[in-house]
């Protein structure tokens, strides 16, 4: 029987992630994603930060070994430190830190050039260094930097290193693909001839992405020997960033016999607060945390999906907790849309459906996005009724924005029939606006759904009377998208969240009357 070995997976989105241009966490940014790194995506091991940078960071790593001393986690938590004895392993103890990541030199260039030492004296550097750890109770774990240029270019350098650090009390031996530049065959040859070299030590790969070949390049390490791989939430990292940790889980665990204790099911929502936290915005086609790729766009897609699932692959959204979604546009077909009419809860006549399928092609021609909550409104359109009720209507507003004051919103509401008003000032004339809704709502004894997302939009050109079109995501049990078009940003942003008071009264009325999302009276008329 093969016995299938557990890959060790060590996160370095706080350490090597926070080295991406313009990233810095607070330190309890940091202490949160910790706690989700290590409890809930269970990770066996994060690298927290690099010692000596700041007061900023020790106060981090401080607020994180305090937790993790608590939990019995510390032997989880890693410092990257330097061969500069005492002064990492000084500031390791001040932490809280148990296990130092010492950044050796793996090649010959950077330990000439840079440290402008001979092997001799590094090598006698860093055992005094893993001495003065250790007799501080510190775990070693040693990093060879510049290990794949090492490799290429000065092998007995770096091979000797190894031998070195085989003999020394090291926990793990670290290669680094520092810049990365190995391409695939490279690392399958150079991973083998350390790990066959010793098949008892444990070893990890640090893989970077500058060619996109970080997760092709960690697949062939953990194929010839590799026990540990170094990841970041999101692709994180220096320049093009380190192995994204998504696609890594993913890759192991679909085209190798590796386990893993990762919880891939927890993958997408840390990526979110590592987006937030980051203030980077994943690409809507990153593979497994992006937000178009779990959408099929092609309605001949949607239509095999229904045909006994002619596309299917293993890659299901719901292993990362996500659901598949049918985009509505020029190519999605009658398939999608009807995939998402049935999310809707909503039927209509073969008729009806072609002229609503006519009328999407139309606006995907005009370049304009329609989002599932956009159906109910073009139905209404094309099929000249009134079956959305616009119980809700902005009936009037009075802004100010000037200069030195706060801006203010006076609002005026119609809610099926009746009129309220309020008036509030807040950060910005859309914040003064929802403010005022607020006020009223609370009046009502009704709650709003929390806004999670405000992407805006003008068409390229630049010309300044465009149409801006403001697309809000809301949350209210469900995700609602709603839509609004108009010259003015502000003015669109109103508009997207007066349709989303009518999407959420429906569904109120739905709910009390036990019916679908939009109540019998929406799909009476429709049908
Ligand atoms: C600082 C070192 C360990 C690093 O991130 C690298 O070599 O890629």
């Amino acid at each position: 029987m093969r016995l299938h070995k557990k890959i060790e997976i060590m996160d370095t989105t706080l350490r090597d992630g926070e080295q991406t241009s313009g990233v810095s966490f607070l330190p309890s940014e940091k202490l949160q994603i910790a706690k989700l790194l290590l409890e809930e995506l269970k990770v066996d091991r994060i690298e927290v930060a690099s010692a000596r940078v700041s007061e900023g960071e020790l106060e981090g790593v401080k607020k994180i070994t305090h937790w993790a001393s608590e939990k019995g986690y510390l032997d989880r938590v890693e410092v990257l430190g330097f061969v500069d004895t005492p002064a990492s392993v000084d500031w390791l103890v001040l932490s809280g830190a148990k296990v130092l990541n010492l950044l050796t030199k793996g090649s010959l260039n950077h330990l000439t050039y840079q440290l402008k030492k001979t092997p001799e004296q590094h090598f006698a550097d860093i055992a005094k260094c893993i001495e003065c750890a250790t007799s501080k109770g510190i775990a070693v774990n040693v990093y060879l930097e510049d290990w794949s240029s090492g490799m290429r270019k000065s092998k007995d350098y770096t091979i000797s290193l190894i031998d070195f650090l085989v003999s020394q009390e090291v926990k793990r031996i670290m290669l680094p693909d520092t810049l990365g530049l190995l391409k695939p065959e490279e690392v399958r040859t150079f991973v083998k001839e350390v790990t066959s070299k010793y098949p008892d030590i444990h070893f990890d790969f640090h893989a970077h992405n500058d060619y996109d070949l970080s997760v092709a390049n960690v697949l062939e390490a953990v194929n010839h020997g590799i026990s540990g791989i170094h990841s970041t939430i999101n692709g994180l990292g220096e320049r093009a960033g380190n192995a994204p940790l998504e696609s890594i889980v993913a890759s192991i665990t679909d085209f190798t016999d590796f386990k893993l204790n990762v919880q891939e099911n927890k993958i997408y929502r840390i990526s979110k607060l590592v987006e937030q936290f980051s203030g980077l915005h994943i690409p809507s086609n990153k593979p497994v945390v992006g937000e178009n790729v779990f959408t099929q766009t092609a309605g001949i897609h949607a239509d095999g999906d229904n045909k006994k699932n002619l596309y299917y692959n293993d890659l299901l959204p719901e292993r990362f907790g996500r659901t598949r979604k049918y985009a509505l546009g020029k190519t999605s077909g009658k398939a999608n849309i009807l995939k998402n009419l049935m999310e809707l809860g909503i039927s209509l006549e073969p008729e009806e459906l072609s002229k609503v399928t006519q009328k999407i092609i139309e606006l995907g021609d005009r370049k304009e996005r329609v989002t599932t909550e956009d159906l109910p409104y073009i139905i209404s359109d094309v099929l000249q009724n009134n079956s959305i009720k616009k119980d809700i209507l902005i009936e009037g507003y009075h802004m100010t924005h000037s200069k030195g004051l706060k801006p203010t919103v006076q609002l005026r509401l119609k809610v099926k029939d009746q009129f309220y008003e309020a008036h509030a000032s807040g950060n910005g004339q859309f914040d003064s606006f929802m403010l005022a809704l607020h006020k009223i709502y609370k009046s009502l004894n009704k709650t709003l759904p929390k806004l999670t997302d405000f992407s805006v939009s003008i068409p390229p050109g630049g010309k300044t009377d465009a149409f801006v079109e403001t697309v809000i995501t809301w949350d209210y049990g469900r995700i609602i998208k709603t839509k609004g078009l108009d010259s003015d940003q502000t003015v669109a942003a109103m508009m997207a969240t007066e349709k989303m008071l009518n999407i959420i009264e429906q569904m109120n009325i739905g709910k009390t009357e036990n019916t679908n999302l939009y109540g019998n009276e929406f799909s009476a008329t429709a049908r």
